[in-house]
């Protein structure tokens, strides 16, 4: 998908907001929007999520599979957090069954099991937040547009979102992000682009000064002979390890899906040792993949 001379603004005569954006969107990428208050980050995210169309120029290209989280949930709606999870993934093409299964899954991981029936107009704010992130991600959407989305979650569901996201650009989705922590997700981003003149303008991947964020270093081994996956998560560094094996080192917030491409890989690689990169801030708790890394100093 591509947007070509796309311009944008409201009511007749109103002023641009956007105009003349271009704006290829590989597969497989974590892209960042930045740029000032009321400069039109929403504005080209509603458009990339097709909730909005352009007022000139096109958007080009078949249009995945999208999932989007907007910067306010509609939290008025006549359901229950469930209910209306599985009413969304109907909406995507799931099953009731598939579509209520995978909406436990995400309150689960999002720790909002517990207000599965609790009416929307009823959920606190954060909580009607997780169930906002859970109904895009329950998709398992090709293009996934994030507005603000880490907004209101508590530190741990903040962690899974970082997560999650990783996940979905590992399975070769693209992930468009607002935020106004500079912070987020640095170091994995693939491109960065500020709206600044009613336009895109190339951003540096990490502000001057933000952390990278944290890092691991992951021991592992292959069968003999085998050499590592092409496009593991992540994009790991690579050197020689202890005894044969291969070091690799990645952004925390992409262990899990790397842990996963290497378990899964045919033939599975070995996991050795998992170790935060010293210097580096706290690693989040892995989640979700079926190894326990066994060295005195893994990650918590
Ligand atoms: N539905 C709308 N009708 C009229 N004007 C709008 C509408 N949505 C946005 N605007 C205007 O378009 C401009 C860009 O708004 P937008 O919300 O896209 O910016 P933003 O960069 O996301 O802002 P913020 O950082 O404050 O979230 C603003 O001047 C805003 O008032």
């Amino acid at each position: 998908m591509r947007l070509r001379g796309v311009g944008r603004r409201y009511g007749l005569a109103g002023p641009w907001v956007l105009r003349g954006v271009d704006l290829g969107l590989p597969a497989r990428a974590l892209v960042r929007i930045e740029g000032a208050n009321g400069t039109g980050k929403s504005t080209l995210l509603r458009l990339l999520a097709g909730i909005d169309a352009p007022t000139e120029g096109r958007i080009c290209g078949d249009r995945p599979r999208t999932a989007y989280v907007p910067e306010r949930f509609p939290a008025a709606l006549p359901f229950t957090a469930a209910g209306y999870l599985v009413h969304l993934g109907r909406i995507h093409g799931l099953r009731t069954a598939e579509a209520a299964g995978r909406a436990e899954a995400w309150l689960t991981r999002f720790g909002a099991a517990g207000h599965a029936r609790t009416p929307l107009a009823e959920l606190s704010k954060g909580t009607g937040q997780k169930v906002a992130v859970a109904q895009a991600l329950l998709a398992e959407p090709e293009l996934l547009v994030l507005d603000e989305a880490w907004t209101g979650l508590d530190t741990a569901a903040r962690d899974e979102l970082d997560r999650a996201v990783a996940e979905r650009v590992a399975a070769g989705a693209t992930v468009v992000f607002v935020d106004h922590d500079p912070r987020r997700l640095a170091g994995a981003a693939d491109r960065a682009y500020r709206v600044e003149g009613h336009g895109l303008v190339a951003a540096p991947l990490a502000p001057a000064g933000a952390s990278a964020g944290p890092r691991v270093r992951i021991e592992v081994a292959g069968p003999p002979g085998t050499s590592l996956p092409a496009g593991l998560p992540g994009d790991p560094a690579q050197e020689a390890g202890e005894a044969g094996a291969l070091r690799l080192t990645v952004a925390a917030v992409h262990s899990d899906a790397l842990l996963s491409a290497l378990l899964t890989a045919r033939p599975p690689w070995h996991i050795r040792r998992l170790t935060p990169v010293p210097g580096d801030v706290a690693v989040p708790a892995a989640s979700g993949v079926p190894v326990r890394p066994t060295a005195p100093d893994e990650a918590p």
